[in-house]
């Protein structure tokens, strides 16, 4: 079972394009498969815009290219289009241009100067759909000259825009905004998608992201690597454990939550229910002693233990007692609503050190980074659940660096300290050290406090059922997300609860299982 879309560097793809023009596919006849798809999309994705006054903005590269090809096919199939090229095209994008200058004279006007760029403002201003083709895979910083004046015009015009591959002024491999940039309401990922259409701020600007076929030789795909993998329901139920039809609680796995302190016994509690729903046979709860009564009554399913606590928490005496009664589990899941403290601290360090199979989340994230050489020491098997700020203070990062570059950030983790990386999204994207896995599940019914700790549980589930750290990480994800997405269906994402959230589980899981769900 192979997840079904494959992210692509631009060094992966101008790879692609060498390999192909190797098998004697030119560039030309990439850019008119290119343009000819995009036409085709656009067309389909709204036919009055794309008959009506369509203008290319086109830069001198490739991208430009796309777009002028695009617009050709458009204003061939009845739309009244315009074309306003910045610079002097060069390669198969001059091909394009006298192709599009034969088929409609007249209709394309060539910008040389800054001081031209009035044509482009009063050209805009007549246009129904603007199709940006100014920059595509070629910028790797923010964009200069009459470039950066164009994008500018495009975005104060506020017209309806396709971008060709990216929208103008983004960086194809990470999520950065270097500079002034296009907001699409379409974006045509040429190919393949990049890092650009999936990780945020620059996601954001890419409106709704589709891939356009391009006329590469099949077998040039095998030759590179992709950079990432986004995930879905078929291949996230190839990953789920199976249910034996005569296993009893004992063998769908033991987990041991520590998790709670005062004021913080529902993050102990949503924890236990997630690893519970993910599967789980038995959930034990070690919780500090004075919010024992609240966990045990939030969740009846799950067996509660008082740990001995000082200051609301658990207390440096109470990390012997973690450690013993994890050694009688599959494994941990540590940090929710654990408080931050020396005892939180000892516990944590005692069961890092242990060697048992830990999910390390919340404020045993915050215990870690406090001293960082633990997770570089040996270390039994580890899940890191880290959101963006978790992250940035465990890898001393800036957290809009680990966002916006969160594939390559998981996995330098993921390498350093040998653990499965959960960097949560939107996307949460996954990493043992190789692959990177994306999950683009979910909503902003996620972002409520108690949201983490069901994943962490549902993951400790997971991996207690039965499937690899990875497989669980990325089936926790993928699972959590669809649940928001479920919980919401004709409800308001604002008012939706970790609880309904944690409530929409079976039948988010339901809805990856294969049949039948039950082995014999
Ligand atoms: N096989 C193919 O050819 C295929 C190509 N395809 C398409 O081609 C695109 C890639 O084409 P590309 O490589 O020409 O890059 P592209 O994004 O058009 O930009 C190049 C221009 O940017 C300029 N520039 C650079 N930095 C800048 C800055 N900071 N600020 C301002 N300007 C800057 C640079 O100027 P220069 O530095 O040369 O003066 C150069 O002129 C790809 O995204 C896809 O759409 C697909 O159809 C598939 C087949
Ligand atoms: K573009």
């Amino acid at each position: 079972m192979k997840p079904v879309l494959k992210v692509f560097t631009a060094e992966a793809i101008r790879t692609l394009d060498r390999r192909a023009a190797e098998h004697g596919v030119a560039p030309l006849l990439l850019m008119e498969s290119a343009g000819r798809g995009a036409a085709a999309e656009i067309s389909a994705w709204n036919r009055g815009l794309a008959t009506g006054r369509v203008l290319a903005v086109c830069g001198k590269g490739g991208n430009g290219g796309d777009a002028l090809s695009a617009t050709r096919w458009l204003g061939l199939a009845g739309a009244d289009v315009q074309a306003v090229v910045l610079g002097t095209p060069h390669g198969p994008t001059a091909e394009q241009e006298r192709a599009f200058r034969a088929s409609f004279p007249d209709r394309l006007v060539a910008i040389r100067r800054a001081a031209e760029l009035n044509v482009l403002r009063t050209r805009i201003a007549e246009a129904d759909l603007v199709l940006d083709g100014i920059l595509g895979i070629g910028l790797a910083q923010g964009a200069r000259g009459l470039a950066r004046g164009a994008i500018e015009i495009v975005v104060a015009s506020g017209s309806p825009v396709v971008a060709l591959d990216l929208p103008s002024g983004l960086v194809a491999d990470c999520g950065a905004v270097p500079g002034p940039a296009v907001r699409a309401e379409l974006t045509l990922a040429m190919g393949a998608l990049k890092p650009c259409h999936l990780l945020p701020p620059a996601a954001g600007l890419c409106g709704e992201a589709r891939v356009v076929d391009v006329a590469y030789p099949p077998s040039v795909w095998d030759e590179v690597s992709p950079v990432a993998h986004v995930v879905d329901a078929s291949f996230c139920g190839s990953l789920l454990p199976r249910r034996p039809r005569f296993g009893h609680k004992g063998t769908f796995g033991k987990i041991l939550v520590v998790a709670g302190a005062v004021g913080m016994a529902g993050a102990a509690a949503l924890c236990a229910e997630g690893a519970l729903r993910a599967g789980a046979g038995l959930v034990h709860v070690l919780c500090p002693e004075p919010v024992f009564p609240i966990v045990a009554a939030l969740l009846p399913e799950a067996l509660v233990h008082p740990g001995r606590a000082a200051d609301g928490m658990l207390s440096p005496e109470a990390a012997a007692e973690a450690v013993r009664r994890a050694q009688e589990m599959d494994l941990v899941v540590v940090g929710p609503g654990l408080g931050r403290g020396p005892g939180p601290k000892e516990v944590v360090h005692a069961l890092v050190a242990s060697g048992v199979p830990l999910v390390v989340d919340a404020d045993a994230l915050f215990a870690l980074a406090q001293d960082p050489s633990l997770l570089r020491a040996g270390h039994g098997e580890i899940i890191l659940t880290p959101h963006v700020g978790e992250f940035a203070r465990l890898a001393a990062v800036d957290p809009d660096e680990a966002m916006s570059d969160k594939i390559r950030w998981a996995r330098g983790m993921a390498r350093s300290s040998r653990a499965t990386v959960v960097l949560k999204g939107p996307p949460t994207a996954v990493s043992g050290g190789g692959d990177v896995y994306l999950t683009t599940t979910g909503n902003t019914a996620l972002a409520h406090g108690g949201s983490g700790d069901v994943l962490a549980g549902m993951i400790g589930g997971l991996w207690a059922g039965g499937a690899t750290p990875l497989a669980a990480a990325v089936v926790g994800a993928y699972v959590h997300g669809l649940a928001a997405e479920l919980a919401t269906a004709g409800a308001s994402e604002r008012a939706a609860l970790p609880r309904d959230v944690v409530g929409s589980l079976p039948w988010a899981f339901a809805s990856i299982e294969p049949e039948p769900r039950r082995d014999s």
